[in-house]
């Protein structure tokens, strides 16, 4: 039985880390600032508190100036679209983040729908959902172009592909299917309410796994010699020692005899997801500061 490939995503989120981190000094040299990104984490969510960290780590790593705001659970929509509304007026700042979920009180469209297009580093603004859609240039969403660059990598030209993307979200599984028919794939959006979605995915060329669920997408439903992009990220308690970790949208294990690469969870698409947001930052700054696209990003 032959056994398919592990992406590497963490290597490849670190190689592209570093080409952010020369481009953001190509800018500097340019323009005699950093550029800037505002992170604001709502409440004190365990997951959220470790990936803004990153975040903020990351972003000082490459080369640029991070902004963190920190925001009590309790706090109301007003005060949240105030913040954003300053942020959007301060020129240190090229890129905005409102780390996601926010607590249930608060109109998580009607706070994205207030960050300034321009700075939304996020791609979650449906003015850059309009654009990616209408395949215009836009900011695009850092999870779903991470998993495009993955793909391309793997596989080079996309052209012609049949790709099946399980979840519809809007922050990955419709952004997704955007990006790959923008590469001219034949694309399928599968999802919770699918027929017999087994078959759906036995079609597919690619398969990109997005929809919340461990491990639901079972090994035997792969076409052998497909490439499958995992973008779940499940916390689940093993039954075996009693411990937890974390598991993705695919039965990696059984997956593996069929696929020609895989993402694993973690160490797949995750890593990729704070790269872009980089990258996107950067492009942002560019953009603002009229210098164009950067190169080679
Ligand atoms: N405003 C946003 N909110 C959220 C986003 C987003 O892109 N923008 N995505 C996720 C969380 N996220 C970044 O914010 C994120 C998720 C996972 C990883 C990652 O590197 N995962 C590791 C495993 C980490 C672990 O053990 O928990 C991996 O897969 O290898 C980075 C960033 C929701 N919110």
């Amino acid at each position: 039985m032959t056994i398919g490939k592990l992406i590497d995503g963490k290597a490849f989120a670190a190689t592209l880390r570093d080409k952010v981190g020369e481009g953001v000094a190509g800018f500097v040299e340019a323009t005699g600032r950093k550029p800037g990104l505002a992170v604001v984490l709502v409440g004190e969510d365990p997951a959220s508190s470790v990936y803004v960290r990153s975040k903020g780590k990351m972003t000082v790593a490459a080369g640029m100036e991070s902004f963190e705001f920190k925001r009590p659970d309790s706090i109301g929509e007003e005060d949240l679209l105030d913040l954003i509304e300053e942020l959007n007026h301060d020129d240190r700042v090229d890129g905005i983040l409102v780390q996601l979920p926010l607590p249930g009180h608060i109109d998580e469209a009607a706070v994205i729908g207030a960050i300034d297009p321009a700075k939304d580093v996020d791609g979650f603004h449906v003015v850059n959902s309009g654009k990616l859609a209408t395949g215009q240039e836009a900011l695009v969403p850092c999870t779903p172009l991470g998993c495009i660059m993955l793909l391309k990598d793997e596989l080079g030209d996309l052209s012609g592909l049949e790709a099946v993307v399980v979840g519809r979200s809007n922050i990955v599984g419709k952004p997704m299917a955007a990006l790959l028919l923008a590469e001219s794939c034949t694309v399928t959006i599968a999802h919770s309410r699918t027929r017999d979605l087994a078959s759906v995915v036995h079609r597919a060329d690619i398969v990109v796994a997005a929809v919340g669920r461990a491990e639901m997408v079972k090994g035997e439903w792969i076409k052998p010699g497909a490439t499958v992009i995992d973008v779940g990220i499940n916390r689940v308690t093993d039954t075996e020692d009693g411990k937890a970790r974390i598991v993705g949208d695919v039965a990696t294990a059984e997956a593996l005899a069929h696929v020609r690469a895989i993402t694993p969870v973690p160490g797949g698409v995750g890593p990729m997801t704070i790269a872009v947001l980089l990258r996107n930052t950067l492009v942002a700054a560019h953009a603002r500061a009229g210098l164009g696209k950067p190169e080679g990003l």
